[in-house]
């Protein structure tokens, strides 16, 4: 048997190999400490940083992109408590190199050499709230984290999550158009929770299994501006006008459902941190040149709509028409590009000042 002492030396070996003296947790990069050891290079893959990783979608979606076989390095940056999100994911068994990055100084150094940059930065509604009022704070974060890729990594594919999306997409164009690089197939703002919400209350309707379901939403990311086309659903089917009017209720609505039930502690962000890394990997499977990539997202070509895009290596390659409408779709589309065309105006005038 063990005795006392030799326990407490073992214990004590094992603690100095955890914690050597020398052990510090670097600035900018607390995954790899002062320890001499035997660290593998990041597999092939993908370089990707996601900007407002310590938030209530960043921590889940960072999560959920360390463990993403495409994935070789992962940068997390945030303005707070990115060390210690840093840390927990770095532990992750998984393929990717994570490195953190606080504060502003950082963002430069958090941006260079990536391919796909994430942006769920920003202030979340509350209840009582429209996207629009999250305007006059986001807009400005949106901005300077823009000029950060412009300057740093010009060619990465963007997926911006950060609200008003109608509003958040042309301004980021903006800034890249500024900063003389903008490359419309490059910026893509994420709608993908729409679909993701779509596929499941459609699925519910029609007792399928959601991951049968296929539907897709153009238009935008606010109330009326999100269009989903139920004359378009695949497998094919038909449903009744009631079932019409609550399910293009539900998803128009999805986002204020989840903001109501959190009452006052957010909106969205497990679903959102899905949806964000269903999205962000049909973009890396794009950039490796899979064939047949086709999800919905919000372009900036036509001028700004979401709508069906093919990905491919340089971004969204392929831009889908919106196919036959319905009358009811035919209606809802008018009412989306009003109230589009004014969030569109806002955000461009926004960079214009
Ligand atoms: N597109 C969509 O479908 C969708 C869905 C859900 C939420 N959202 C939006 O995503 C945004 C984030 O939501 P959340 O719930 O994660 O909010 P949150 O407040 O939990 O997290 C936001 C994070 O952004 C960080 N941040 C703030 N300013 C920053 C800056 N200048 N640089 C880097 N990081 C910065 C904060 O420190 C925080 O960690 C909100 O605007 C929300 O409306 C969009
Ligand atoms: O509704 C929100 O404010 C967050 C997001 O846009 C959503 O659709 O869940």
């Amino acid at each position: 048997m063990q005795s006392t002492s030799e326990a407490n030396q073992r214990i004590a070996r094992i603690a100095a190999h955890l914690h050597p003296p020398n052990f510090q947790m670097m600035e900018g990069n607390s995954s790899i400490g002062k320890m001499n050891c035997r660290a593998k290079g990041a597999a092939p893959g993908f370089k990707v940083a996601i900007l407002g990783a310590a938030g209530g979608i960043g921590q889940p979606l960072s999560m959920l992109m360390k463990m993403n076989p495409l994935v070789s390095v992962l940068h997390l940056y945030d303005v707070v408590n990115t060390p210690g999100v840093t840390a927990d994911i770095s532990h992750m068994d998984t393929g990717a190199v994570v490195r953190g990055f606080l504060g502003k100084d950082k963002l430069d150094e958090a941006l260079t050499g990536m391919d796909l940059v994430i942006i769920p930065a920003g202030v979340p509604r509350k209840p009582g709230m429209t996207r629009d009022d999250l305007f006059k704070i986001n807009a400005g974060i949106v901005k300077t984290l823009c000029e950060g890729i412009a300057r740093s990594c010009p060619r990465a594919i963007v997926n911006l999550i950060s609200n008003p999306v109608n509003s958040t997409v042309p301004i980021a164009a903006e800034v890249f158009k500024q900063a003389g690089m903008y490359d419309p197939k490059r910026l893509l703002g994420v709608t993908m929770l729409d679909v993701v919400r779509a596929n499941t209350f459609v699925a519910e309707v029609l007792g399928l299994d959601p991951r049968e379901v296929d539907v897709p939403v153009v238009g935008g990311h606010a109330g009326v501006t999100i269009l989903p086309l139920l004359s378009q659903v695949k497998p094919p089917c038909s449903f009744t006008p009631e079932e019409i009017n609550y399910l293009t209720d539900r998803i128009q609505n999805g986002g204020t459902e989840v903001v109501e039930a959190k009452a006052g502690a957010g909106s969205a962000t497990l679903s959102m941190a899905y949806a964000a890394v269903k999205f962000a990997d049909a973009c890396l499977r794009g950039l490796r040149g899979d064939a047949g990539v086709i999800e919905c997202s919000f372009v900036t070509e036509l001028p700004f709509f979401a709508t069906k895009v093919r990905l491919g290596r340089s971004g969204a390659e392929e831009i889908f028409p919106l196919g036959p409408l319905n009358e009811y779709e035919r209606a809802g589309l008018e009412k989306a590009k009003k109230e589009l065309a004014m969030s569109i105006d806002k955000g461009v005038s926004f960079t214009r000042k």
